[in-house]
Formats: structure tokens, sequence, C-alpha cells
């Protein structure tokens, strides 16, 4: 494996030997699937990325570029010549398609990063379950949704499991692989061998809700816009006093903002639902009203924040 130590922030291109998974299927184009297709291509895998829209897989397609060039700025700073040719080589081994079933049939890992819904996630897992060949695993990036319930309509239970990752994927290291009741014990291993592979440092979560990051981060998350919907302090004031308080890169708006104002509604109102009784996970009547008002965050141009539209 070759590691890369750049300023603080690691990348890993590797291409591990024991890893036997070479064709990776990611489904969901946006921003979690088109950061794993990023990381599998880096690594030398060849990645076909699924989403339902081909403007998505367009605007995936160029903020994959764009992100490659980020990387390859440091990877080759002193060789521009080459990170152009990283670049391309790895652009090369992503191809788009708008059929996940196609998609599935060579695939020796299917990574699905759509919607945060049941019943969606239910509907694709049947689809790819029957379209896939026996050996493929399936894997759920999901946020906060059951790895068990979600693989319930699944019946190669054993080749089943969660593989939970972090945005932006290209730069945060961390890999959550998380064991169903029912995953083997070789697809586990495959799922962490593949997560080295794709430069990421794996831990192992039971499926418990949130897993370890987002059991901490949504409660967090949650106090954060309680705070501000109160009016105890301002928006900045909150981002800037976690920021400098207590050291985090962004604060709580901001990452709220970044992570998608829909996917914290999706998780929030999922937990709801399901622990009525606990107060951390209680609707927040702002977030409703920015969702409804199409205020998803950076991805919208505004969020609890305005951003300039990209
Ligand atoms: C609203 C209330 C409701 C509550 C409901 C519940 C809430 C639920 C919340 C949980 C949601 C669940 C999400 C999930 O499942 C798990 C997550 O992913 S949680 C999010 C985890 N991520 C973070 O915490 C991000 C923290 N932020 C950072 O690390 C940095 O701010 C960030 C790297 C994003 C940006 O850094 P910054 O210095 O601010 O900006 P730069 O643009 O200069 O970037 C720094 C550095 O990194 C490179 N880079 C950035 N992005 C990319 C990319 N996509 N690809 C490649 N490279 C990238 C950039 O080039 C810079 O490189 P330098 O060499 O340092 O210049
Ligand atoms: N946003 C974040 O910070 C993180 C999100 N996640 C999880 O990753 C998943 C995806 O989240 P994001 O990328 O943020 O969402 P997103 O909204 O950016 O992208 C989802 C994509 O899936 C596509 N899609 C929907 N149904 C589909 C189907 N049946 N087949 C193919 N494509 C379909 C949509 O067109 C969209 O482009 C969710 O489960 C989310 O909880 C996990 C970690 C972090």
């Amino acid at each position: 494996m070759i590691n890369f130590r750049i300023i603080g922030r690691q990348f890993s291109t590797s291409i591990s030997k024991q890893n036997a998974i070479k064709n990776v299927t990611v489904i969901g184009g946006g921003l979690m699937g088109s950061g794993i297709a990023q990381v599998a291509a880096q690594a030398g895998q060849s990645v076909t990325l699924v989403d339902v829209s081909s403007d998505v897989l367009a605007k995936s397609q160029k903020s994959i570029g764009a992100n490659l060039g980020r990387v390859a700025k440091k990877l080759y700073k002193d060789k521009p010549e080459d990170g152009e040719k990283f670049v391309a080589e790895a652009l090369g081994r992503i191809k788009t398609a708008t059929d996940p079933g196609e998609a599935s049939k060579s695939a020796d890992l299917i990574v699905e990063a759509i919607v945060e819904n049941m019943d969606v996630k239910h509907k694709l897992f049947k689809q790819l379950d029957s379209a896939a060949p026996a050996h493929t695993i399936l894997a759920s990036n999901t946020s906060s949704l059951s790895i068990n319930e979600i693989g319930s309509v699944v019946k190669r239970k054993d080749k089943f499991g969660g593989l939970h990752f972090f945005n932006p994927v290209p730069v945060m290291r961390l890999l959550e692989v998380v064991k169903g009741a029912e995953t083997s014990e070789d697809t586990y291993k495959s799922m962490m061998e593949w997560g080295k592979a794709v430069g990421k440092t794996c831990i192992t979560c039971k499926d418990t809700p949130g897993f370890v990051v987002n059991r901490l981060l949504v409660p967090y998350i949650c106090e954060a816009m309680r705070l501000y919907e109160r009016g105890d302090a301002s928006a900045r004031d909150i981002d800037i006093a976690m920021k400098l308080g207590a050291g985090y890169p962004m604060g709580p708006l901001e990452l709220a903002d970044y992570v998608g104002l829909d996917t914290n509604k999706f998780i929030l109102d999922g937990w709801h639902k399901k622990f009525p009784d606990q107060p951390l996970f209680k609707p927040i009547p702002l977030l409703n009203k920015l969702v409804a008002e199409g205020k998803l965050g950076v991805k919208t141009g505004e969020g609890i924040y305005k951003y300039d539209k990209k």
C-alpha cells in the first residue's frame, strides 16, 4: 500500500493484493455516491456509478473530475503532468448507467447511496438481489436506518452489510463497517479489506441506531439547531463557538447545511418515529420549515446560511 501524508491529511492510493473486489457498482450519484465512486476509482477499481437521473450523473462526473484534481494537486505537487494522468486514469475507470439491474451484473460489490428512505431502499435491494451474481456483496451507506431492516428483503443475508462513509468522502478518513445479524465473517472481512483498499481506516459497528458517529453527532446538531431556534445565540456564533471552543473543523449548523437539511430531516423523522419518547429526537419546527421551503443547505444555495450558486 502506498500512503501519502500531505500537510496533516492522509491520502492512500492502494491496491491491496488480498482485496478480491475489483468491480464496484455504486447506486446513487449524489453527494455520497460520487465520493464513493471517486475513492474506488482512485484505488484502481472499475466503477459503475448509477443514478435514476442522467443530469445527476453528468453533474457527478464533473464534480468527481474537480475533486480528483484537488487530490492530484497534492499528490503530484511537483509533477503536474503525472497529476493529469492520475485524474484521467481514475475518471476512465468510472462508467455511468441509469439501470441498476443491468449495472449489477458484473459487480463484486454494490454500495447503495440513494435517498434515506426504507421503502425506496427495499425496492432497490430486491432488484439488486435478483440481478447481481451470487458472489456479489450488497452494502448500504445509510446514515441512520437499520442494516438488518434494509437487508430483510434480500435472500443473500450473509452477503449484506453496512459501509458508512463520511462527507466529503475523498477527505474523511473513517469508514464504519456494520455487521448485520446475519452478515457472514467472510463478508465482514471482505468489507474491511475493501475499506482499507480505498484508503479508509475502518471501525467495526453493530447495527445500532446511528452506529458510532451519528449516535453522537445527531443529538449534537439537533441541540445546536434548538439553541439557534430559541434565539439563544446567532447561527454564526454557535458555529464559531464549536470551532474555536471545541476544535471542530466546521460548526454544527454549517455541518447541517453541508450534509443537506433534507437528509437531516429524514434521519430525525425516522428516529422520532422509532423512539417517540426520546426528547433528543423530537421534531424541530425550523428544520421542517426550511425543508418545506426547499432550503436544503449548500446543495440548493440556501439552508441555515446562504451560499453563492456555482
Ligand atoms: C439541522 C438540525 C437537524 C438535526 C437533525 C439530525 C442531524 C444529522 C446530522 C448527521 C448527518 C449524517 C451524515 C453522516 O451520515 C455522516 C457524515 O458524513 S457527518 C459529516 C462528517 N464530515 C465532517 O464533519 C466535515 C467537517 N469538515 C471538514 O473536515 C472541513 O471543513 C472540510 C474538509 C469539509 C473543508 O475544509 P476547509 O478547510 O473548510 O475547506 P477547503 O475547501 O480548503 O478544504 C480543505 C482541504 O480538503 C480538500 N477537499 C475538500 N473537499 C474535497 C473533496 N470533496 N475532494 C477532495 N478534496 C477535498 C481541499 O482541496 C483542501 O485541501 P488543501 O490541500 O488543504 O487546500
Ligand atoms: N449527506 C451526507 O453527509 C451523508 C449521507 N449518507 C447517506 O448516504 C445516502 C445518500 O445521501 P446523499 O448522497 O447525501 O443524497 P443525495 O440526495 O445527494 O443523493 C441521492 C441520489 O440518489 C438518487 N436516487 C434516488 N433513488 C434512486 C434509485 N432508486 N436508484 C438510483 N438512484 C437513486 C437521486 O437521484 C440522488 O442523486 C443516504 O442514505 C444518506 O443517509 C451517509 C453519510 C453522509
